[in-house]
């Protein structure tokens, strides 16, 4: 029997007032991939994320999770869907008086019967992981640079040992350098872990460095989904320009380069 997709999304409407964003939308995500959504500023990345993971409601569709239904589930199984989740929103949203290790803690906090030294424990795991020094811990968001802010968010994100993660533009704002050190995290955690991964960006070296397979958003649907090589041969003047133009011939150049 075919493998089930672990997302799988239909017919999906997304509407402000007057304002269609999406309008029967479909999209299938494979267990153990990562899958970057790419789209011009305003497409719907974002509310698309939003939507998968419950923090809004389509007007119309339907999202299939682990192959359940997301939208008719009851609250009790709709809490197993997000454990079995992990988001990272762009700036980290972090709770700016807690210190890191106690952000990390906040899901776990749901766990029932978990001693808080085993919690505290797991916490730095997640913030070793995430690729932060152990000491980070103690600090407040606000003693941290963006980059760490955004490994803590990560930290938090993996809290639960989620199986997918979704990562909302996790390399915006970073430095090249910083940028590649995150592209590197991802992947390796996506392999190691078997993560899959559901990341919005607009950063051409993170399709590169870290993805299996892009979703372009379009015309308020998925246009096209396809490997890196798939895309250079789509035919739609957005995706044309975006994969053939000068910054994609850069992160080509430079992906040959470092091999
Ligand atoms: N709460 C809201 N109320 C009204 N309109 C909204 C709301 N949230 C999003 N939108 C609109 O939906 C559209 C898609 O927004 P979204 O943030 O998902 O785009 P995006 O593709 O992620 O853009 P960018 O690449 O610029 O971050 C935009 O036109 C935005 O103004």
């Amino acid at each position: 029997m075919a493998e089930e997709p672990i997302i799988s999304l239909r017919g999906i409407r997304n509407q402000f007032g007057p304002h269609i964003v999406h309008d029967d939308l479909d999209l299938d995500v494979w267990r153990g991939e990562v899958l970057g959504v790419v789209g011009g500023s305003g497409t719907g990345k974002s509310v698309l994320l939003r939507t998968i993971v419950g923090l809004r409601q389509p007007q119309a569709g339907s999202i299939r999770l682990f192959g359940i239904d997301a939208l008719g589930a009851d609250e009790e199984t709709r809490s197993g869907l997000d454990r079995r989740t992990g988001v990272m929103f762009q700036d980290g949203a972090l709770f700016s008086s807690l210190t890191v290790r106690e952000n990390v803690e906040v899901p776990l906090r749901a766990v029932p019967d978990l001693p808080a030294r085993l919690r505290r424990a797991l916490a730095d795991l997640k913030i070793s992981m995430a690729g932060l020094p152990w000491k980070a811990g103690d600090n407040y968001p606000s003693e941290l640079s963006g980059g760490m802010r955004k490994r803590a968010g990560l930290a938090r994100a993996l809290a639960l040992d989620p199986e997918i993660v979704f990562l909302d533009e996790p390399t915006a704002g970073l430095d090249p350098i910083g940028a590649s050190e995150f592209d590197t995290l991802i992947r390796g955690l996506s392999r190691q872990l078997g993560l899959t991964v559901f990341l919005v960006t607009h950063d051409l070296d993170t399709l590169h460095a870290t993805c299996d397979r892009i979703a372009v958003l379009a015309e308020r649907r998925v246009l096209v989904t396809g490997t890196m090589a798939g895309m250079l041969e789509v035919d739609h003047p957005w995706v044309h320009e975006y994969f053939h133009g000068p910054r994609a011939r850069a992160a080509t150049e430079t992906r040959d380069r470092t091999g």
